[in-house]
This record gives structure tokens, C-alpha cells and sequence, in this order.
């Protein structure tokens, strides 16, 4: 078979959307599928996603892509491997006896085990793990979300507790299922992903007693097996679909795969990507360096032999806050119309915005912080809160830059971009500008994809060493020069910092507690999708919260997706009884909609019970 005639396969599922796409040896993009699914935000500050959805995606990406990849004339036995990158550290527990999901995965961004977090930080021994995994101690990484699952889901814990629990990252979740599951299972994690868990040291590269007997879980819990991010066997094969029996060799957390796909192969060479989150990597070579000005010690890759090291600067949001405006404030209807609301107006008209959604990650680490906008006077218009959040990120990264030099003693002399908000001439112009070196974003910006496409085909033997990539993606990129003196950028970013301080603190005040915790109860696993399940028709509550503890019952949903007839009391068996708010709940039946009895019936009988219940409250006072 000739070169040109042999292919590679990329899935990419990050935190918004997964992709698969299909690259040739020269590393063009030859096909490529892409779909987004569901976000789910039960609670202010929790974010979670269905973990069989999200394996769903992956195979219908596959099955399009490859669709796709055939009209062009191409045959699918010329794809010889297949590379996973992801989102890291968000975490999903499944029972290891019977491989269904115990509970929905718990993303990177969901701050709910903060409690948690603070009570460890009192443990002994706490201020000693950050030196053996690189990594703070956070609502950030996987350990505490299990943490969190053990304490406040009973399934997860009773699991745990019969010695079934299995916990993996999305890479893990995606190798298992791809190979078919409990049958095969395939039961693996990359190095990069398994160093984003808390579980794992940093040096070694495998599961550190002290670390599991610090978290309570040391021979509790069925772990991956910890294998190199490009591996010809380790990763098995796909059981089924369009590319059923091609191996799987190459998987990268997908910050790893990004820098992977920009080559920076080097010490000294960095990579941010601007994706959902954003994050600054830097590669440091074959010794994990420790920062002690507020970065993450990180696994760059490990493709056999020595494992190559980064520092990080993780920054949690950032195309989500884009997502945030079209979303939550309906200022565009897609993401790219940031821009020309951002250009409208010729600055942020003094406008500040601390997107502190999680809180602030590096190389602050502000736990207590909620997102504020600063600033805002009549004269703020839609345009400077764009450009505000535009410049959010790119404050960050300037923070982070500056920590990056401290750590490392090097200045860096240009930064290479990629990910969907890289997209954004004005954002990477203000990055430029705000950082006083020039930004560089490649062609191609599939680089996360790339990386991990780079990784299979390694393994593959498609390429044989990091020379005979040095053409990829070369040419066709676009340098981004400062445009403003280093003075002006320092007064933003002085103003920033100002901010940033006056965001501190507002958790815990108490407007923002959290309710109290739904899970799942005696019902099956059930995905708590408040957003996108049919309304109740005719009935007005203007009590939403109660509204959201309906549906966020298992039963509910169950009943909903087999348009099947449930009851009131079984609703209330999978959801803690309603608690408050009654006296602001009010009812108004419309005209019968006939033809959805299923509707009626529901609401006949949510009808009584909160009758009901607002009965029993009067008399209760
Ligand atoms: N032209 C654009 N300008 C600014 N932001 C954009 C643009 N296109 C996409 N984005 C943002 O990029 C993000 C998606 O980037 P992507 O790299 O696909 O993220 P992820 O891998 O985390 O799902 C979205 O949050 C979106 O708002
Ligand atoms: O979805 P992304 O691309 O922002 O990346 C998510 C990170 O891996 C979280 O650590």
C-alpha cells in the first residue's frame, strides 16, 4: 500500500462537542464529523453529561465521518488505527460487573465537591500531595468528584461498598465501551489522563499508595491500568460499527494532544488552546517541574521510553463564556457572532468580566469566586460585555504567562494558539497585544485531533520518529504582532487584577448555597436532563426549583423517553419530597390538549399531589 493510500483515525471528545476525523500521512484532513450533546446544569455550579450519550456521539461521529471519507472514494479498510483524545479529569463510575454507569459524569468545570475540597485541605498530609501529583487541591480534578459520587450517591456507594465500583476518565469510559464493553474488558488509561485524577505520581506514573489511602480509596475501587499515551495493543480494538477490528494505539488527554499537534516536541516550546476552558502548556522535558507560583506539574506525553513533562495553566472558561452569552443571555444565535457584536463598539467601555463560573483556576485558585462583571454603567452596551469576555481569557493567559516565566526562568518569544475561541481574530489580536509577543495559530486548527491522530499512527508505524512530521501543518498559519506599547497593556492588566481580587469570596454567602442533593435513588441510572424534556403543559409554577426536582426524578425521565404513564407517587419516589417554596406555586390548567393524554395525565396528577402538599403545609403552620 502506498503512503498517500493509508489513513488515521481522531476522536476527539471534548467538553462541548465530540469529533471524529480522518488524516492522511501527510496530516491533511481527508473527512470529519462533528456533534455537540447535551450539557447538563442540574444546580448552580454543577455540570454533568450523560456518559452513554456521550459514547453515542463517538459512534455516530465514526459512522458520518466514515460515510463521508467513502464518497470521496476512499475505502475504510485504509484507516489502520484509531487515536482518542478528551476532555480530562471529568469523571464517570460504572459497575464493573455488569458495565452500565452508576451515575451521570461529573465534568471538569462542576465545583459541588468544594465542601469536600475544604474539608481535606485540613487533613495531614494534604499539603504534601500536590508534590507527588502535581496537582492542587481542587474541585478541578477527578478525585474529589468520586469523592463527592461516594458521599451523596447511594448506587455509587453501594458499589463501592459490594467491591464493584469502576472509575475512569472519558478516555477510559470510551476505550472500555468501544471494545465492547464488560465482554472484552479493555480496562486501560493514559498516562496523561490517569495524572489528572490525584490518584496517580507523577514520576512513576502509577497509582501512589499514599495518594489512595489519602482519598479512602486504596483496593476499593477498580482502577485503569495505567499504559503510554501510543501503544500498539494496549487499547484493543473497535468491536463494532463502521470501523469494527481497527486497533485502537494512540490516546492523550486533549491539552496533551494539542501541543502533541503543534509539535512542540522541544523544551521550551508551548501551546494555549482555547476551547471551552483554556490551557497554556509548556513543555519542560523529562523531568516534571513543580511550580510554586500557582501552575500544574502535568505528563506532556509518553510515547514509551521517557515520559515528557509540562507545566500547566488551566483557565476554566473560556469559549464557554462565549457559550454563556449566546445561551443564558441570547446575545447571538452562534458563537462566531461574538465578533461582530464584540466589534460594534471600539473597547469594553470600561467593562471587566471575571468569568469565575468554577471559581478561578490558575494561577489563581480562587475557589470563592463566582463570575462578576465589573464596570457596568448606563452607557454599557451588548458589545463591551463581548469584548469583555473576549479579554477575560486573555488576561488569564497573561497571568499565567507571567507565572510560567517565574517557574521556568525563560521568556517565551511567541505562543502558538489553536481550539475553537482561536478562531476569534479580535481575541487573538487582543492576546498579542496583551502579552507583547506575537501569536501564532497554524492552518489547520484541528490540532488536538492531530495530536492524538499523531500518537495512533506512531504506533501504527505510519510514522516512525517526530522528523517525518515536520511538514505537517506548516505553512498557511497567521502571526498575530503586538499592536499597543507593553505600558498600556499593563494598565488592562492591572485593572484585571483589581478585579480579580474584588471577586473573591462571594461563595458562601447565603443567596448562592446549594440546595440539597437529588441523585438517583431506589430508581435505574437516570440522566438528569432538565433542559431538554418536554414542558408541563398548562401548568404554571412559578416555582422553578420545584419544577426542576421533578424532572430531575429518574422515574420522570424514564417514563418520558418510553412515553409511558407514570404517577405521582412513583415520581416522588426518585425525587426527596418537595421541601419549600409551596406557597408560591401556582396552577392553571389551559384547554385540555387532547392529543397528548401522556401530558394530561401527568398533569392531573402533579396537580392533586401539590394540592396536596400546599393542604398539608397551610396546616402545618
Ligand atoms: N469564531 C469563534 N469566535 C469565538 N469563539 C468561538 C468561535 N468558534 C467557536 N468558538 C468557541 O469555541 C468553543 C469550542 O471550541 P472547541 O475547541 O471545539 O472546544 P471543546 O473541545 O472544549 O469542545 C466554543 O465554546 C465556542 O464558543
Ligand atoms: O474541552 P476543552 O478543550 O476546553 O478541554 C477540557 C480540559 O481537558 C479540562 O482539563
Amino acid at each position: 500500500m502506498q503512503p498517500s493510500d493509508t489513513f488515521v483515525g481522531s476522536i476527539d471528545q471534548g467538553t462541548t462537542s465530540t469529533r471524529f476525523l480522518i488524516f492522511n500521512r501527510e496530516g491533511d484532513l481527508v473527512a470529519s464529523h462533528q456533534v455537540e450533546f447535551s450539557q447538563i446544569y442540574p444546580n448552580p455550579g454543577w455540570h454533568e453529561h450523560d456518559p452513554l450519550e456521550i459514547v453515542t456521539s463517538v459512534e455516530t461521529c465514526i459512522e458520518e465521518a466514515v460515510r463521508n471519507f467513502e464518497a470521496q472514494g476512499h475505502t475504510r479498510s485504509s484507516i489502520q488505527s484509531i487515536g482518542i483524545t478528551n476532555q480530562r479529569e471529568t469523571t464517570i463510575v460504572w459497575d464493573h460487573e455488569t458495565g452500565e454507569p452508576l451515575y451521570n459524569a461529573i465534568v471538569w468545570t462542576d465545583t459541588r465537591s468544594q465542601a469536600i475540597v475544604a474539608e481535606l485541605k485540613q487533613k495531614p498530609g494534604a499539603e504534601q500531595l500536590q508534590t507527588l501529583c502535581g496537582l492542587p487541591l481542587s474541585t478541578y480534578s477527578s478525585a474529589t468528584k468520586l469523592l463527592w459520587m461516594l458521599a451523596h450517591v447511594p448506587r455509587v456507594k453501594d458499589a463501592f461498598d459490594r467491591g464493584t465500583l469502576a472509575f475512569g476518565t472519558v478516555d477510559a469510559w470510551l476505550v472500555y465501551r468501544l471494545n465492547g464493553g464488560v465482554a472484552a474488558n479493555v480496562f486501560v488509561s493514559d498516562s496523561t489522563n490517569a495524572s489528572r485524577t490525584m490518584f496517580v505520581n507523577l514520576e512513576t506514573l502509577q497509582y501512589d499508595q499514599t495518594l489512595l489511602d489519602f482519598f479512602g480509596i486504596r483496593g476499593k475501587v477498580h482502577l485503569p491500568r495505567i499504559v503510554p499515551s501510543s501503544d500498539a495493543t494496549a487499547y484493543g480494538v473497535v468491536a463494532s460499527g463502521a470501523l469494527a477490528r481497527v486497533p485502537i494505539m494512540g490516546c492523550l488527554g486533549d491539552q496533551s494532544a494539542a501541543l502533541v499537534g503543534q509539535k512542540g516536541f522541544s523544551p521550551g516550546m508551548a501551546k494555549n488552546t482555547y476551547g471551552t476552558g483554556c490551557f497554556l502548556l509548556y513543555n519542560v522535558g523529562n523531568k516534571p517541574v513543580f511550580s510554586t507560583h500557582g501552575l500544574l506539574a502535568t505528563v506532556a506525553y509518553h510515547f514509551g521510553g521517557k515520559p515528557i513533562y509540562a507545566l500547566e495553566g488551566s483557565i476554566a472558561v473560556a469559549g464557554s463564556g462565549i457559550k454563556f452569552l449566546q445561551n443564558n443571555l441570547n446575545f447571538f444565535q452562534e458563537s462566531k457572532k461574538v465578533n461582530d457584536l464584540a466589534y460594534s463598539v471600539e473597547d469594553n467601555g470600561g467593562c471587566v468580566f471575571v468569568t469565575a463560573f468554577s471559581g478561578l483556576f490558575a494561577p489563581y485558585w480562587i475557589d470563592d469566586a463566582k463570575g462578576t462583571i465589573f464596570g457596568i454603567t448606563q452607557y454599557t452596551q451588548k458589545g463591551h460585555i463581548a469584548r469583555a469576555t473576549l479579554e477575560a481569557t486573555c488576561f488569564q493567559t497573561k497571568a499565567i504567562l507571567d507565572a510560567m516565566e517565574k517557574d521556568s526562568g525563560h521568556t517565551l518569544s511567541e505562543l502558538a494558539v489553536d481550539g475553537g475561541m482561536s478562531n476569534s481574530d479580535l481575541a487573538m489580536q487582543t492576546q498579542a497585544d496583551l502579552i507583547s509577543i506575537p501569536v501564532y495559530r497554524p492552518k489547520m486548527r484541528e490540532t488536538t485531533a492531530l495530536g492524538a491522530a499523531i500518537a495512533a499512527g506512531l504506533a501504527v508505524g505510519l510514522w516512525h520518529n517526530f522528523a517525518e512530521l515536520r511538514d505537517i501543518n506548516r505553512s498557511g498559519g497567521v502571526v498575530f504582532e503586538p499592536q499597543i506599547p507593553p505600558q498600556e497593556s499593563a494598565a488592562k492588566f492591572g485593572q484585571w487584577e483589581k478585579a480579580v481580587q474584588m471577586s473573591r469570596g462571594w461563595v458562601g454567602s447565603k443567596s448562592t448555597e446549594q440546595k440539597e442533593v437529588v441523585g438517583p435513588k431506589n430508581g435505574t441510572y437516570a440522566p438528569a436532563k432538565n433542559h431538554d424534556l418536554p414542558p408541563f403543559k398548562g401548568i404554571q409554577i412559578s416555582d422553578t426549583s420545584l419544577v426542576s426536582d421533578m424532572v430531575r426524578s429518574s422515574t420522570y425521565i424514564a417514563a418520558v423517553k418510553e412515553r409511558a404513564h407514570v404517577s405521582v407517587k412513583e415520581i416522588e419516589a426518585t425525587y426527596p419530597p418537595v421541601r419549600t417554596g409551596l406557597g408560591s406555586v401556582l396552577c392553571d390548567l389551559d384547554d385540555a390538549d387532547e392529543e397528548d393524554l401522556f401530558m394530561e395525565l401527568r398533569k392531573v396528577e402533579i396537580l392533586q399531589r401539590l394540592r396536596k402538599l400546599r393542604k398539608r403545609q397551610s396546616n402545618s403552620y
